[in-house]
């Protein structure tokens, strides 16, 4: 199946999944001179609660915190969305050092990692359903840069080490989110996709202009619990 090897990398998604040569595929290499501010954008508006928070599991790609959606406890409302979308997980991305590891880029620049927090529209009767609408999900995405140590990534990464395989899960629980968004939530919004297969063209992506920082540490050991665990990167 795809991953980012040579042999089923980015570049070959386009076989299994010909939407990816299609007109609003993520990542985006975001130019903040060239995007234009609208004023009837409004502040985002995210409201998480802990206690919805259910398992961590490695899916082969990334390691995914996974959330209850069965009611609106924990939502993102308001910015470039209307109506109500609730979070269904958040993961990361990095790279194989880190000079590079984020998936969009700020004027050419790469972040260590890029943190996403996956919301579906309940305009949408679930998540499955939301994925393959243009207005279907949301995602809020978060860079991360290498500098002071971030405890509230430390919880989670204590928890990484603990699923020893591909494929497996262990409960998670009373983790919030918020704390790991940064204190100015002003944000870039462009309409995109899925930035790995199925690459679906659902996603108002949702871009904060502020980076979090994470610890050398930090950023080394998600990559090396990651890379023992799930497909290398070779990015
Ligand atoms: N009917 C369907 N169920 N599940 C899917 S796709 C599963 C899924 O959540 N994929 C996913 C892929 C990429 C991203 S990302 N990196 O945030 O754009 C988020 C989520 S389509
Ligand atoms: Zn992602």
């Amino acid at each position: 199946s795809w991953g980012y090897a040579e042999d089923n990398g980015p570049a070959k998604w386009v076989a299994n999944f010909p939407i990816a040569d299609g007109p609003r595929q993520s990542p985006i290499d975001i130019v903040p001179g060239e995007a234009s501010y609208d004023a009837g954008l409004k502040p985002l508006s995210i409201k998480y609660d802990p206690s919805t928070c259910l398992d961590i599991l490695n899916n082969g790609h990334s390691f995914q915190v996974t959330f209850v959606d069965d009611n609106d406890s924990s939502t993102l409302t308001d910015g470039p969305i209307s109506g109500t979308y609730r979070l269904k997980q958040f993961h990361f991305h990095w790279g194989a050092a880190d000079d590079r590891g984020s998936e969009h880029t700020v004027a050419g620049t790469k972040y260590a990692a890029e943190l996403h927090l996956v919301h579906w529209n309940t305009a949408y009767p679930s998540f499955g359903e939301a994925a393959s609408k243009p207005d279907g999900l949301a995602v809020v995405g978060v860079f991360l840069q290498v500098g002071a140590e971030n405890a509230s990534l430390q919880r989670l990464l204590d928890a990484f080490d603990s699923i020893k395989t591909k494929g497996s899960q262990t409960s998670f629980a009373n983790f919030d989110p918020s704390t790991m968004l940064p204190g100015c939530l002003d944000y870039w919004t462009y309409d995109g996709s899925l930035t790995t297969p199925p690459l679906l063209e659902s996603v108002t992506w949702i871009v904060c202009k502020e980076p979090v920082s994470v610890s050398p540490e930090q950023v080394g050991l998600q990559r090396e619990c990651s890379d023992r665990l799930c497909a290398h990167r070779l990015e």
